[in-house]
């Protein structure tokens, strides 16, 4: 395994009385694509916010690339190189596409030019080049989410979060959306997401982080996570994960 570019050690936070994500521990490799599961109201989003400084732990660390971050702000976080997306999708709307991606590549270019083009080559990496000149508020559900995705990548992130990029997606976009997220990992960004849609998370993720009730219940690749009692009874049910092991065992004979 190569080095963790984030570990994350006894990360808990409490809600009132509600304990949101106790005492979670993880590493994600530098270079990795991986994925965080569970049933709603897990912890998921909130373990997120915490790894990205939206939210700061009761207690527990956050390490960057080495550097502790933890209870940093999201905006000097994203400097250092983690961006994340949200799950309700906020697109500038009257903005061209073109801006609206432009405005994650004033992270670290000062000049409008220069942040402008760069939002062009942003654009062609998430499918987006021929709508550069709409206004975002002409996209679709899926255009909105592949904007989400290319304001992230145009803050060039090392590690970037995913949150339910294919939520609300039908199933011919959400297949032509996986080669696109596989297509960020190839080319060299570390990514962790956030997905409920589980063939996806079967078809993209090297390894699988399992949280219920705010803890980390299972972890392993997707085919032992799947198989494990813990996360059937917590999450996928009996059906689902039958019909999640044959269309892998199906997969591996093809
Ligand atoms: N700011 C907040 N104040 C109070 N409770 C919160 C807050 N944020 C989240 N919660 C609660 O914490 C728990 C975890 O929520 P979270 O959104 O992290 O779950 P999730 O796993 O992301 O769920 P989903 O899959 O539905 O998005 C839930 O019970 C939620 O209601």
């Amino acid at each position: 395994m190569a080095e963790p570019l984030l570990a994350i050690k006894g990360l808990s936070i409490s809600f009132g009385g509600l304990k949101a994500v106790q005492n979670v521990s993880l590493d994600v490799p530098e270079g990795s694509l991986t994925a965080l599961i569970g049933p709603n109201g897990a912890g998921k989003t909130t373990l997120f916010a915490l790894m990205s400084g939206f939210l700061k732990p009761d207690s527990g660390t956050v390490q960057f690339a080495g550097q502790d971050i933890t209870g940093c702000a999201p905006h000097l976080n994203a400097r250092r190189g983690m961006t994340r997306t949200f799950q309700i999708v906020q697109p500038f709307a009257t903005q061209t596409v073109r801006e609206n991606i432009a405005v994650g590549a004033h992270l670290h270019l000062k000049e409008r030019r220069s942040a402008l083009s760069q939002a062009e080559e942003v654009a062609a990496r998430v499918g987006l080049s021929a709508q550069l000149d709409k206004p975002a508020s002409d996209l679709t559900v899926a255009g909105r989410k592949r904007l989400e995705l290319a304001r992230a990548l145009a803050t060039r992130p090392r590690l970037l979060l995913l949150d339910e990029v294919l939520a609300g997606l039908n199933p011919q976009e959400i297949a032509e959306m996986i080669p696109v997220v596989r297509g960020i990992a190839q080319s060299g960004v570390t990514v962790l997401m956030i997905e409920h849609v589980m063939q996806a998370v079967m078809n993209l993720a090297q390894h699988v982080w399992v949280l219920a009730q705010g803890q980390l219940i299972a972890q392993g690749t997707p085919a032992e996570v799947t198989a494990d009692e813990k996360v059937v009874e917590a999450y996928l049910g009996h059906g689902t994960a039958a019909r999640l092991r044959a269309a892998a065992l199906a997969g591996a004979a093809t």
